[in-house]
């Protein structure tokens, strides 16, 4: 598996929270300390001249981190003005409460205190961190609404979230009491510059609308490392541009490439030749629809693949003459002449979809059904899956589908029906939980692309691969160049979820390397360049 960073839930979180502290070797108000600390370190990072800082802080330990950081910040010669609630939080946050107390006042957190403060810096939110559990209402969201006014835009440079923006859901990145997208009756979202969160990103961090909302996302080490890792595999895991830290067992994104591709059973090495790489076969379409398939074709070869073979029907074989001639062609009009291609058991992987028809990918999907090979079902295929009855009894474990959030919905309805309903309570339903249960239902790998792509496998494993750096990957083709990367890594002998992972990771990395203007037609020829980054 391809893990960059593990990702725990809020009830996690809490769960290993509570183990450190029943261990008697850490109090909950040291690690309050440190969360305070590593807040205040980080603004003080970003702000080296004092200034003056507006704490809002909430009914809970969130609001105790806020009261520690004020002082911290106080300490460090910054003008505060905190702003918090009438109430007797836990013992921990109320003693850091106590603890600001001797050093300055606690104005209500009112929408009118708010407007009321003098100009500041920095605006630092702790009203709620993992213990959210259902919109904020009344007054509370009033003041959200407010900050997200006096915050949002061009002066979004000032706010500092603490564990997360308040009202977002940390399981989802959704925001509680609003819609899909983020609109609805919540708060008007806020946008933070910064956001430190503890020991390790929550799903909310790198999912849906929590990475406009976050800004920028830094990991802080409080101590709870040793109850992380207690030896299970993390069922959630991350893989993004940036590794905020350093420590984990699952960092270095090179040695775990590595590690993938060694563990196929066709790794590249001296010894090998064509035949050890795997033979992909990609079902393309009629002619005048060559582009999608070739560009799949085109990925595959690219991605260490020993041979591609497209297979148009015969009268569109012409329109695939050409570059590049590496890619062997084959006429394939009736399922039957699949039937015979496959008795060839050197083929290793196939894929459908890109460029094919729905009508074609109608025909031809039972044959590629039946046998064992890994496949990948993308875009017309999954189209075509969608109208076969009773398709998920047709899928098992060495098949990946990669469908887009319109493809999703056709496979899935109730699944994305699901996602685009408000939640009243946390945590919201996410695209975690629905690429999960959309694998559980059909027993194949379910990668659902986005900015934030989820992987999920039948047995409850999940990544989220972010590619939020790189809007223009968003682009004509981009897709079908995935589908082949992937068929081509499964080709090699990679095991669908790392194929899909993998692909996904180096798709994103091949975009990242080209930059803007990027057309699909680029990425293929940036993966020489991304396996030699990678050390591979
Ligand atoms: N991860 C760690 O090891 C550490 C985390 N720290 C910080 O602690 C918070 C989590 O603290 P917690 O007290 O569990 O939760 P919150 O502060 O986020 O909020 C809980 C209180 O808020 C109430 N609540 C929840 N939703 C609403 C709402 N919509 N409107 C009003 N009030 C709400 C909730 O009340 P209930 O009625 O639901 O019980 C709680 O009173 C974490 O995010 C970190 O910042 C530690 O400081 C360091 C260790
Ligand atoms: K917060």
């Amino acid at each position: 598996m391809l893990y960059g960073s593990e990702i725990l839930t809020a009830a996690q979180m809490r769960a290993i929270e509570s183990e450190a502290m029943d261990s008697g070797e850490v109090t909950g108000l040291t690690l309050m300390e440190r969360a305070g600390a590593a807040i205040a370190g980080q603004i003080r990072l970003r702000w080296p001249k004092p200034g003056q800082a507006t704490v809002l802080c909430g009914p809970g330990n969130n609001g105790g981190d806020g009261y520690a950081i004020a002082r911290l910040l106080a300490q460090a010669g910054w003008s505060l003005r905190v702003l918090g609630l009438d109430n007797t939080p836990g013992a921990n946050a109320a003693e850091m409460k106590r603890r600001w107390l001797e050093t300055g006042p606690i104005a209500p957190l009112t929408e009118s205190e708010l407007h009321d403060s003098p100009a500041s810096d920095v605006f630092i939110d702790a009203i709620f961190g993992t213990g959210l559990t259902r919109p904020p209402e009344g007054r509370i969201a009033a003041v959200l609404h407010k900050l997200g006014r006096m915050t949002g835009g061009s002066s979004r440079a000032s706010l500092v979230t603490v564990d997360c923006p308040s009202g977002l859901c940390m399981d989802s990145g959704r925001w509680l009491g609003s819609g899909n997208g983020g609109k609805g009756a919540g708060p008007v979202p806020l946008e933070a510059a910064l956001t430190v969160a503890f020991d390790s990103p929550k799903p909310g961090h790198l999912l849906d609308q929590g990475p406009a909302a976050c800004g920028k996302l830094v990991i802080a080490d409080i101590g709870l490392r040793r109850w992380r890792e207690d030896g299970r595999p993390p069922s959630l895991s991350a893989i993004w541009p940036e590794f905020p830290i350093p420590d984990r067992r699952i960092c270095s994104i090179r040695e775990r490439a590595r590690a993938v591709l060694d563990k196929g059973i066709s790794a590249k090495g001296p010894a090998g030749h064509k035949y050890s790489y795997g033979h992909a076969l990609i079902v393309a379409g009629a002619s005048g629809h060559g582009g999608a398939a070739r560009l799949t074709a085109r990925a595959a070869l690219r991605s260490g693949a020993g041979l591609v073979t497209i297979c148009p029907p015969h009268p569109a074989l012409s329109e695939h003459a050409g570059y590049p001639d590496a890619l062997m062609r084959r006429g394939l009009d009736h399922a039957a002449g699949l039937q015979a291609i496959l008795t060839d058991p050197r083929i290793s992987a196939l894929c459908i979809g890109p460029g094919c028809g729905v009508d074609r990918a109608v025909t031809f999907l039972p044959a590629v059904l039946e046998q064992p090979r890994p496949c990948v079902l993308d875009a017309d295929a999954l189209t075509a899956l969608a109208r076969s009855p009773d398709w998920p009894r047709a899928l098992s474990g060495h098949h990946v589908l990669t469908p887009h959030g319109g493809e999703f919905a056709r496979l899935f309805p109730d699944l994305a029906a699901k996602l685009g309903e408000t939640s009243a309570r946390g945590p919201a339903f996410s695209r975690v939980d629905a690429t999960r249960e959309a694998a559980r239902r059909c027993g194949a790998v379910i990668l659902l692309k986005g900015p934030d792509t989820v992987i999920a496998a039948p047995d409850g494993r999940a990544c989220i691969h972010s590619a939020f750096d790189v809007p223009w990957l968003a682009t004509a083709g981009s897709g079908d160049v995935l589908a082949g990367l992937i068929t081509g890594f499964l080709a090699r002998g990679l095991a669908p979820m790392e194929a899909a992972a993998f692909g996904a990771f180096v798709h994103a990395r091949a975009a990242r390397r080209f930059g803007p203007g990027l057309i699909a037609d680029d990425l293929p020829e940036q993966l020489p360049g991304v396996f030699r980054d990678l050390g591979l």
